[in-house]
């Protein structure tokens, strides 16, 4: 057998999960006729009838064209195994490095169990990091930044969940994150991480979540959004603050972007004693989120990013030139007829632009969900948790209520519309923000940028400035370029 095949054959039988499959024969068709195969989530690619995720037969009989395509969709397969995140935390470079493993970091023996349970092997850099701080004796503060899909979550889900003393049924714990659906994603990896930790109890406070007014919580962690959680320490008296010992700021820099947020945040900090342990995580530290964290977060530890780490190696940015937005749809359809795409996300400016592009990605066959701020949390939260889910494979959304999900299996992101702040310059924290949803925890992700005017093209330019980063033009319609850029 050649090396090519053997490859081939190799990749198949470590696919994991064969009922996510997605059709790879647009793109074989281009090449060799109508031979059906199919690829699984990593993009290892699986013979329709194979059996025993073997296909050696297949690629047996298969010409050397035929193997040198196949083998190069594999190379471009957008998801990263296991054994190349082990690779990533190997790497002194990357944001995944660690050089501790999670026993060295005296985690409780439930905890471990969960954490391994969860598939982590390592810890990353910010969690390896972050977490004896979290835990030091006396308590410390710290304010974190790390890259999106790093790990902060997890890191203070485990602080959180190291701290709490199950002797005490009150409250010790406080995390406010800024959107319901935040919340609810960090009470799941909360539950997940904890799911070995009997004792331990959790509490959303979201809105509608219904509540006996006087009657104080025996959670021993709340995580919720900064309204219902100010409302639960005042009106309804749920929760001492004074008897908080950890109080957690998850993303600041969304939080800080409302400013009804802000000043709830603050409000709900005050009522704290001056010794309770105060967390602050973000994924950028504009100037304002930093006067904010020194506000909120006295006396701190400090991990912070240089501006060029901020934005990950493991995703590729690039942008392509269209005229107007039949021209966008033109080029994205171009994308999925030469890429493997697992998942991907799609970022609109306006509702309508959101609604005529799901609309006509639905004609074109995609299963795609839409996301937009009209919505009522529950329809969002749904919507969130069927993509997560895999039941749609294209989420198109306009705006923030995307921020921050973590869905593994993101491996194209587009800005349709780029972002912008109210004077029409680069949001380059949101942009951050947006591309962060792929390239999760060391995969491999694309970002992909729509420029249909001279103003967009100096957008671009700023973001480039700005991190520091290439932003690479892509010809869609040139197939070939577009595979060697890709790959
Ligand atoms: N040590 C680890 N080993 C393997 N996977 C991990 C580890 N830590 C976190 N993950 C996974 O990586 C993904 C991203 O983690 P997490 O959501 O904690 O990142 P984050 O930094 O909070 O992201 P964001 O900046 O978008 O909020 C999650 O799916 C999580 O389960």
């Amino acid at each position: 057998m050649s090396g090519d095949s053997w490859a081939l054959a190799v990749d198949v039988q470590e696919a994991t999960t064969p009922s996510v499959q997605f059709d790879l024969s647009k793109k074989l068709d281009r090449v060799r006729g109508q031979r059906n195969l199919k690829g699984d989530i990593n993009g290892n690619i699986l013979p329709e009838k194979a059996e025993n995720g073997s296909c050696k037969k297949d690629a047996d009989k298969m010409d050397l064209a035929e193997q040198s395509l196949l083998n190069k969709l594999i190379r471009r397969s957008l998801v990263r195994n296991r054994n190349q995140v082990e690779v990533l935390q190997r790497d002194p470079t990357s944001p995944l490095y660690s050089v501790k493993t999670f026993e060295e970091l005296r985690l409780k023996p439930e905890l471990l169990k969960g954490v391994y349970d969860l598939g982590f092997n390592r810890p990353s850099k910010i969690q390896e990091n972050a977490l004896p701080m979290m835990l030091a004796q006396p308590p410390q503060n710290l304010i974190a930044q790390s890259q999106s899909g790093t790990g902060k979550t997890a890191a203070f889900s485990l602080a959180m969940l190291s701290h709490v003393d199950t002797a005490n049924k009150w409250t010790q714990c406080l995390c406010i994150s800024p959107t319901y659906e935040l919340a609810l994603q960090i009470g799941q990896v909360i539950e997940q991480m904890g799911k070995f930790y009997a004792d331990v109890k959790l509490a959303y406070a979201i809105r509608g979540n219904k509540v006996e007014r006087g009657i104080k919580l025996q959670e021993q962690i709340v995580i919720g959004t900064p309204g219902t959680v100010l409302d639960w320490c005042t009106k309804y008296k749920l929760i001492d603050p004074k008897k908080i010992t950890m109080f957690v700021l998850d993303e600041a820099d969304v939080m800080i972007a409302t400013q009804g947020h802000r000043d709830q945040s603050i409000r709900i900090h005050r009522m704290l004693n001056k010794d309770c342990q105060m967390l602050l995580f973000s994924a950028t530290f504009e100037e304002s989120v930093w006067r904010f964290a020194e506000q909120v977060v006295p006396d701190p530890n400090i991990i912070r990013l240089k501006r060029e780490e901020e934005t990950l190696d493991t995703i590729k940015q690039f942008y392509v030139v269209c005229k107007e937005k039949e021209d966008k749809f033109t080029a994205l359809c171009n994308l999925y007829g030469s890429l493997t795409i697992a998942q991907a996300m799609i970022f609109c400016h306006t509702r309508k632009m959101a609604s005529w592009l799901t609309a006509h990605l639905t004609k074109e066959g995609h299963q795609v969900a839409l996301l937009s701020g009209e919505m009522t949390v529950e329809q969002r939260a749904s919507v969130i948790e069927r993509f997560r889910q895999g039941k749609e494979k294209v989420l198109v959304t306009t705006n923030v209520c995307s921020r921050g999900i973590d869905v593994e299996q993101v491996s194209l992101v587009v800005n349709f519309d780029l972002p912008v702040d109210m004077d029409g310059n680069a949001d380059n924290e949101t942009y951050l923000h947006r591309i962060g949803r792929t390239g999760r925890f060391g995969r491999r992700g694309f970002a992909v940028n729509m420029v249909d005017s001279k103003h967009s093209m100096d957008i671009i330019n700023q973001i480039e400035m700005h991190f520091n980063r290439r932003i690479t033009k892509l010809d869609t319609d040139n197939l070939e370029e577009m595979e060697s850029l890709m790959t």
